[in-house]
């Protein structure tokens, strides 16, 4: 999902947007004769132009941030939500205190509110001149046509966002799939790799699912693979990768300065499962592999979950033959 309180250019996949955002407010700027035309948007302290027409007589780049309470154009169309059209700015007492016609020496602003794809306000997007204008309605179309363009590519790119997040998540337990796993291993092993740091993975199979759907349906198969999952997400940290890799077996990767102790890991899964007494009961085998992240090469994540693996079998076969 999008996040609104995050700037534009923040967010994942924003390179799906920002050229099509660009190429619109270039044409939009050429189709009303303007110099300068813009997307801003606007934050809880600053407002940021987002996208700049590419013309040499355009004061303000991408990337120029204002105070929001600095009296510019935009900040009024934010805060009425609606559309602002003044082809005079120098005659006006109220525009006076703006830097952009005391400063720059704008005296046209026409500009509409720009939505993020859950209603609430983006920002603006806008056209300026130098010049005294007296637009008539068609210039008002014009924007707001091209304002609804720029909110369905926003809306767009949330829907792409929605969509692949869905297809990397395990439904049952919301917590990444397999190829959610691969796509967010891939940054934190680039991550690690530039820290210098120590990349960990565990694997975790939950003991003797078969007899607990047999004995209490499948069903409750499922509680005990979600509550294992919750007791993961529990275990570890926020940025640690936890994934449910199929069935009852579970992946968790982390990153650190240290070895990770994973017995500390192990012991405070083990505390979280006796606290909560679960019926039936619930008990796991796991495998542990590290290596320093410096000297590793790219296929290392697979390396590391197949020796993860190996060492998980040991720990079930130990459990096995002590039976
Ligand atoms: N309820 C439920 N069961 C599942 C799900 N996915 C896989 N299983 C079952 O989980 C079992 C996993 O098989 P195993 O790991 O070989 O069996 P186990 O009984 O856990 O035995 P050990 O791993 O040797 O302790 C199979 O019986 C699967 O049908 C699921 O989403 N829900």
């Amino acid at each position: 999902m999008l996040q609104p309180e995050q700037w534009i250019y923040e967010q994942d996949r924003d390179e799906l947007l920002l050229p099509a955002w660009q190429r619109l407010v270039d044409l939009m700027a050429e189709l009303c004769g303007t110099p300068a035309g813009f997307i801003v948007q606007a934050g809880d302290e600053k407002y940021k132009v987002i996208i700049a027409n590419q013309s040499v007589e355009n004061p303000y780049g991408a990337g120029v941030t204002i105070d929001s309470d600095v009296n510019i154009f935009c900040r009024e169309v934010v805060r009425q939500d609606t559309g602002l059209y003044v082809g005079n700015a120098t005659d006006q007492d109220e525009w006076i205190s703006n830097p952009e016609v005391s400063e720059d020496g704008f005296n046209t602003y026409l500009g509409y509110p720009l939505h993020w794809p859950d209603g609430s306000t983006f920002g603006t997007i806008c056209v300026m001149d130098f010049l005294k204008t007296d637009y008539d309605s068609r210039y008002h179309k014009l924007i707001k046509h091209f304002r609804d363009m720029a909110e369905r590519e926003l809306s767009l790119l949330d829907k792409n966002i929605q969509l692949e997040s869905s297809a990397a998540t395990d439904h049952l337990t919301n917590l990444f799939n397999r190829k959610g796993f691969f796509i967010a291993a891939e940054q934190l092993f680039k991550s690690a790799k530039r820290n210098k740091a120590n990349i960990g993975i565990s694997y975790f199979d939950i003991d003797n699912l078969k007899p607990i759907n047999d004995t209490y349906g499948h069903k409750v198969g499922d509680e005990v693979i979600m509550s294992f999952a919750r007791y993961l997400r529990e275990t570890f940290r926020e940025v640690d990768i936890i994934a449910r890799f199929g069935g009852d077996e579970f992946v968790v990767m982390c990153q650190g300065e240290k070895q990770l102790d994973i017995t500390i890991m192990i012991r405070r899964l083990n505390e979280l499962l006796a606290q909560n007494d679960q019926q039936p009961s619930l008990t796991f085998s796991y495998g542990y592999a590290s290596l320093n992240a410096e000297s590793l090469e790219s296929d290392v994540v697979e390396r590391l979950i197949n020796m993860a693996d190996g060492e998980m079998y040991k720990d079930k076969e130990t459990k096995k033959n002590k039976k």
